[in-house]
């Protein structure tokens, strides 16, 4: 064996000093923020300090600037963390997300805020709106909408009885595993546990190898994770975070039917969130009920060449509409070229509410 040109210890000295460099430097930009948050206090009462859109933007940055070996995603989750670590320095952010605990809501909360701030699971959908409403909590998570099952109307319909604001969105890309315990005869699989969403998004691999097992369907993935503790002959559908929370093994892996398989969520909270660069506006609009109701809406957003990324009808809750339509378009309300299209939508539309602006999701 011929010998190495640097040795393993001095490779191990390097990284050492490394090391050093990289604590120190993490602690300059941890005291730079306890700096900024000096400045949030004393300028602006009530101070806000989270920032969206400064996130966004350092985020960016960083998967910019980075040229390997780690790739721009896992450097940016390195930076993620660290300033999850320096806001909860500022001051500690407590985020409600639809539990129970496991669930890909709370890996969503979990990839947008870090580790660092307080996550606590709320049973229902309204529940984390009214949690965020009351105080109780800075910020709120909630799904909308699964590339493969389509919009959540709960989340849209929460929207519109309040006068909450979103913040940001987050997309996870999900991965349905077959979880068994120790104790589960895995030959006599004869129930599967899941919620609804997640039965759809796996029917066909149901199909193919469990056609004679019972389907259950359950108020969510964690909680199906939870019953397959107790049965030997019964598998959950659910994802890492239930199988790590209840110690379960995967009988078979990224089961979803369609390998692109994920899910949007949105961060919901009190505050309009400035210009970041990249952006995405969502709306709540109620028409007139007539013909060509639909075109008027839409004439404003192809005239200035605006990019809508979302269209969703609901029946209108009030009966003074029949309808209400979600939009999410590409822009920020405060660009001038928004600004006009959202001025002419107005007057066309029996009522305009504009739900946020927010930086389009990074990782
Ligand atoms: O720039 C700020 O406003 C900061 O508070 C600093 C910082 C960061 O660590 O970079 C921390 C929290 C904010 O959400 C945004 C950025």
């Amino acid at each position: 064996m011929t010998e190495p040109s640097v040795s393993l210890e001095a490779l191990r000295q390097r990284i050492d000093a490394l090391d050093n460099d990289i604590l120190r430097l993490i602690s300059e930009r941890a005291a730079c923020a306890q700096e900024v948050a000096a400045i949030k206090a004393e300028h602006e009462p009530g101070g806000v300090f989270y920032r969206p859109e400064r996130e966004a933007q350092v985020l960016r940055r960083v998967m910019e600037l980075n040229h390997g070996p780690l790739d721009s995603e896992e450097m940016a989750r390195l930076f993620r963390e660290i300033m999850s670590a320096c806001l909860a320095l500022e001051q500690p952010v407590k985020v409600a997300y639809l539990g129970p605990e496991g669930t890909f809501t709370q890996q969503a909360a979990l990839k947008h805020f870090g580790e660092s701030a307080i996550s606590l699971p709320m049973a229902a959908i309204d529940e984390v709106f009214r949690e965020v409403e009351a105080g109780a909590v800075n910020y709120g998570v909630v799904p909308v909408e699964n590339s493969t099952e389509g919009v959540i109307n709960h989340t849209l319909d929460s929207f519109m009885d309040s006068s909450l604001r979103i913040c940001g969105e987050v997309v996870l890309r999900i991965h349905h595993h077959l979880l068994v315990s120790e104790t589960t005869r895995r030959d006599k699989v004869s129930r599967i546990y899941s919620h609804p969403q997640s039965f759809a998004q796996c029917r066909k691999w149901i199909d193919a190898h469990f056609p004679q097992a019972e389907r259950v369907p359950v108020s969510s993935n964690a909680e199906a994770a939870r019953l397959v503790k107790t049965e030997w002959h019964s598998a959950a559908i659910a994802g890492d975070m239930a199988a790590k929370l209840y110690g379960l093994a995967r009988l078979a892996e990224k089961i979803e039917d369609r390998p692109d398989n994920s899910t949007r969520f949105l961060i919901i909270g009190n505050q309009d969130v400035p210009v970041s660069g990249e952006d995405k506006t969502s709306l709540v609009v109620a028409m007139r009920n007539q013909p060509g109701a639909l075109h008027d809406l839409l004439e404003p957003f192809h005239r200035h060449q605006i990019d809508m990324t979302r269209l969703e009808t609901r029946p209108s809750r009030s009966g003074v509409w029949n309808y209400v339509f979600f939009i999410d378009f590409k822009g920020h309300r405060d660009e001038p070229r928004v600004a006009a299209m959202l001025e002419e939508v107005k007057l066309r539309a029996a009522d305009v509410k504009v739900l946020g602006s927010y930086p389009a999701g990074v990782l």
